[in-house]
């Protein structure tokens, strides 16, 4: 049996009611993931659909930003969708662009907005998310 991808789901206040629109919609698709998600993100998406399985983290303020990087640096986790208020300061934001930096660092397909978050889970559907093996893009960091 393969085991499934895993999907990080984060969502900042101002777009968690998108969020859990977006989790609704499409909670058959998210079932054939492993979900992670921030502490409150995670918990809205619960309440709104008890029947998907998700691994909740810290809040994001408190550490869940920087568990998720830590995922991603360790090959752990395959995609990630991350509804991003560019709206509001953030006293974490320092997270918010580390979180974003390893994503990029490690070429892990990222949606930061609605409409990409769309087509990364149709795509997801088509081919496999890629698995990844934790290698930094060429001019990353050496391990
Ligand atoms: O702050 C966040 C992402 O930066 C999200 O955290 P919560 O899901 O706990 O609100």
């Amino acid at each position: 049996m393969t085991a499934r991808p895993t999907l990080a789901l984060v969502a900042h206040d101002a777009k968690k009611d998108r969020m859990v629109e977006f989790a609704v919609k499409n909670r058959a698709k998210l079932d054939a993931f492993s979900l992670v998600a921030t502490g409150t993100t995670g918990g809205r998406i619960q309440e709104a659909c008890p029947e998907l399985d998700i691994v909740r983290l810290k809040s994001g303020p408190l550490g869940g930003d920087q568990q998720i990087g830590a995922m991603i640096a360790e090959g752990r986790l395959q995609g990630l969708i991350f509804f991003v208020d560019p709206l509001s300061p953030m006293p974490h934001d320092v997270d918010v662009k580390a979180l974003m930096r390893l994503a990029l660092v490690y070429d892990m397909p990222m949606a930061l907005n609605l409409s990409t978050a769309e087509i990364l889970l149709r795509s997801a559907r088509l081919t496999g998310l890629k698995s990844t093996s934790a290698t930094p893009e060429i001019g990353g960091p050496a391990q």
